[in-house]
């Protein structure tokens, strides 16, 4: 699947599907291999570009609730794009691409939505960086007061990963699951899809290498 568009993969119905199926049974969807190596290495290549550019702000400090200091408790760079300029146009591909699947999954569920929601809107791409060093995010709710983000999709770029060398590994702890766990490297051309509520606290385990995602919310 080089240059098809998403909505012409012969693959498409059957992406749709999956997220459907992952996301009703479990609320976390991973899919690999979406965008292929080729496409996957281009949008690569335009993060590692804006990252060198300098582009990337830090994450806003986050209070640390053991003490009431202002402390960097996360070491996350972040930089919105919409994916329109210049230099990111393939992560807008990427962007549309995402857009299909789940635009194509809420139409193609028999209720014409995707649980339970009609996903109506999305949050410009928030390109990610942890810088290694042990730099992490505690565990934490997208959208802790229904401030209408509904789905969280997270596009992982990192080639040649070693999770136990690298860490960086995300860890869902669904709601209702009791004691289990889902733990999701961020393996490069991997996407994953989980409901942004308080149904999935998370948490990015401490990175020892330079970890970049790109993360889009869908509202309804
Ligand atoms: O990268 C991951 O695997 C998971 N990442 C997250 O959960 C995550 N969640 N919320 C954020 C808000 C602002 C800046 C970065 C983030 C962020 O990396
Ligand atoms: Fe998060």
């Amino acid at each position: 699947s080089t240059n098809v568009p998403m909505s012409q993969r012969s693959d498409y119905v059957d992406l749709c599907r999956n997220i459907i199926r992952d996301m009703d049974l479990y609320g976390v969807c991973v899919l690999d291999n979406f965008l292929g190596y080729q496409r996957g290495m281009t949008v690569l290549d335009e993060v590692l570009n804006l990252y060198n550019m300098g582009v990337f702000k830090d994450g806003q400090l986050v209070r640390n609730k053991a003490s009431n200091n202002l402390k960097t408790i996360r070491g996350d760079q972040i930089i919105w794009v919409d994916g329109r300029e210049d230099s990111c146009k393939q992560i807008g591909q990427l962007i549309s691409d995402v857009d299909a699947v789940v635009m194509g999954s809420n139409k193609m569920n028999d209720n014409g939505k995707l649980g339970n929601y009609t996903i109506n809107g999305r949050t410009k791409a928030m390109v990610a960086c942890y810088p290694g060093h042990g730099s992490h995010y505690v565990k934490h709710v997208d959208n802790p007061n229904k401030d209408g983000r509904c789905i969280t999709a997270i596009y992982y770029l990192n080639k040649d990963w070693d999770i136990k060398e690298n860490g960086g590994l995300l860890r869902i702890f669904p709601e209702g699951w009791s004691d289990q766990v889902a733990d999701i490297e961020p393996l490069f051309d991997r996407i994953l899809f989980f409901w942004s509520d308080r149904r999935n606290p998370h948490e990015v385990q401490p990175a020892f290498k330079t970890r970049y995602a790109i993360t889009l919310w869908y509202f309804d």
